[in-house]
């Protein structure tokens, strides 16, 4: 899924500058992005955005043949249920459910059922994640595992991108390159785009393409 920006400006009241101005930025389908900069950059403000999460004027950002300003509130919430895979800063994990109960949760609230092939496809990623503990409580298992399940979950619909917000802050070296290297890995295997902000300067050195902001606009890239 290609996206493509085109003058996107967002303010906020108060704040003389907009917090993000980027006048031309185009993502080809299953390019891998790093999006860094300063704390305050605009990266996770960019990351909500593309996501749909953020009010935006329309013709302003496109994926594909989508216009997610274009769309209703509730049109919006079904068109990123289905076509973005969201891994988040703060995992959202429930606590009283087990891994694969958080990994079909969303889906089962959702659809109101969980059918065999659904459920075979979280075990099936949960196995590529190298996690072995689906039935444990969520509250019992370290942040780089809880991560796991995150971006399991975020993988599950088979998105055509997947965007996540910092996906190895407060991991532990090791876990971070390892969760990395599994979510890059992932991405290719399923084919889809990956945008993710991050301080992580190896995390970002094993992607494709790398945009640094800086006050809300492109300083550079590489
Ligand atoms: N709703 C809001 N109201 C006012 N200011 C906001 C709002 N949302 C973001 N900002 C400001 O916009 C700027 C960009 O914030 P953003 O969270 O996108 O930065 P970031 O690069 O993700 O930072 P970090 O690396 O610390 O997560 C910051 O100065 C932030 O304070």
């Amino acid at each position: 899924m290609k996206l493509s920006v085109n003058q996107l400006e967002i303010k906020v009241a108060g704040l003389p500058q907009p917090i993000l101005s980027l006048s031309n930025l185009v993502i080809p389908s299953r390019q891998q992005v790093a999006v860094l900069g300063p704390s305050g950059s605009g990266k996770s403000t960019l990351l909500q955005a593309l996501s749909g999460l953020i009010d935006i004027m329309p013709g302003q950002l496109r994926w594909q043949d989508t216009d997610p300003a274009e769309l209703s509130a509730p049109q919006r919430d079904r068109w990123r249920f289905e076509h973005i895979g969201l891994v988040m800063q703060d995992f959202y994990l429930t606590p009283g459910l087990s891994a694969m109960e958080n990994l079909l949760l969303p889906y089962a609230f959702r659809y109101g059922h969980i059918g065999a092939e659904i459920k075979s496809r979280a075990l099936s990623l949960l196995e590529a994640m190298n996690f072995q503990r689906a039935d444990s409580k969520i509250e019992g298992l370290s942040r780089g595992e809880m991560q796991r399940v995150a971006i399991a979950r975020a993988l599950l619909l088979r998105p055509k991108v997947i965007i996540a917000d910092e996906p190895t802050a407060s991991l532990d070296e090791e876990n971070a390159r390892l969760i990395g290297s599994l979510l890059i890995g992932l991405a290719q295997r399923e084919q889809c785009s990956l945008i993710v902000s991050t301080h992580d300067k190896a995390l970002a050195a094993l992607m494709q393409r790398r945009i640094y902001l800086e006050n809300g606009r492109i300083r550079h890239e590489d």
